[in-house]
């Protein structure tokens, strides 16, 4: 990172997930905002919500975790975000993303120029796009930003493959599942005996320089160019995995904004991403200090 002001900007929706216990902050591109924030690096949060009370609660506990708002849009006629959120047998999350909220209408704003041409690094998803008014707000960002990270982050039904595409092809880097990839190879109509190889494969396609594969489990994987760092995966005791690839993300970005190694970058991801699985919540409270205790006291190794 360059000096003390910089920053990156988080891209898409945030809403209230509503849990059967209760409503949290979230939103895929919220959560990799809230925990890059925890690890001291400044972030802009580029949304919309409503002109309601959900939306001044939601602003309001943004602010109180000293995440700023002023990117945050007012709209006054559509409401602030909900989606339905349940956790299955598994401790597998699924979403009812209601629709037309104010994050399907973010305008595009002449301070938004300097905003995103400045910013180290522009991170997004794809379900933000699912209206076309946030859809080409994000194509005009893009045509801005330095450092495109996508998240890819598959949210049924809101799946445009050939908009996926588009995002494919302008993003630096990328950042998906071993589902979301056999969905990318199954709409390109290719097949591939070894995941490398798959990946390697979007790499061409898209010329995507750097390819963050998440496996569950089994760890994770870091494409750079045409070299593979592996890591395993971390033992904890899964609560939930809600957010579990926005706090994975959140890790790789706060490494990978500095030029850290990428064993480096891959070990921070992991890291991070095990620590939140093993609380509730994609946001919960923790100091970062707390993070760094359990990233030394796990040992984490990369080849
Ligand atoms: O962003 C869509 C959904 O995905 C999550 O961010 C988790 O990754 C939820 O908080 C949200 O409802």
């Amino acid at each position: 990172m360059k000096d003390k002001n910089a920053y990156i900007v988080c891209f898409g929706e945030v809403l209230w997930d509503i849990f059967p216990e209760g409503s949290r902050a979230g939103g895929a591109p919220f959560n990799v905002a809230y925990h890059v924030h925890k690890a001291g690096i400044d972030v802009k949060v580029l949304s919309r919500t409503g002109n309601d009370e959900l939306g001044g609660e939601l602003k309001q506990k943004i602010k109180n975790w000293g995440i700023s708002t002023d990117f945050i849009q007012n709209d006054n006629i559509h409401p602030t975000s909900i989606v339905i959120a349940k956790i299955d047998e598994h401790n597998e999350a699924t979403y009812e993303i209601i629709d037309n909220v104010a994050w399907d209408h973010i305008e595009y704003l002449p301070e938004h120029n300097d905003l995103i041409s400045n910013a180290e690094a522009f991170v997004y998803g794809s379900l933000s796009s699912r209206n076309e008014k946030t859809k080409n707000t994000l194509l005009q960002l893009l045509e801005k930003a330095q450092l495109k990270i996508f998240d890819v982050n598959f949210r049924p039904p809101f799946i445009d493959t050939e908009h996926i595409e588009t995002l494919l092809h302008k993003a630096d880097i990328v950042k998906i599942n071993k589902s979301e990839l056999q969905q990318i190879l199954d709409f390109t109509g290719e097949k591939y005996t070894t995941e490398e190889e798959a990946v390697q494969y979007i790499q061409k396609r898209f010329q995507i320089k750097e390819v963050v594969l998440t496996k569950g489990s089994e760890g994770a994987k870091y494409f750079v160019g045409e070299k593979v760092y592996t890591a395993d995966a971390v033992p904890v005791t899964v609560v939930d995995t809600v957010g579990s690839g926005d706090s994975f993300l959140s890790g790789f970005i706060s490494k990978r904004i500095y030029d850290e190694s990428p064993e480096e970058i891959l070990q921070q991801a992991v890291a991070l991403g095990a620590f939140i699985t093993s609380k509730s919540g994609a946001c919960p409270e923790y100091e970062y200090s707390d993070f760094q205790e359990f990233k030394k006291s796990i040992n984490a190794s990369t080849t």
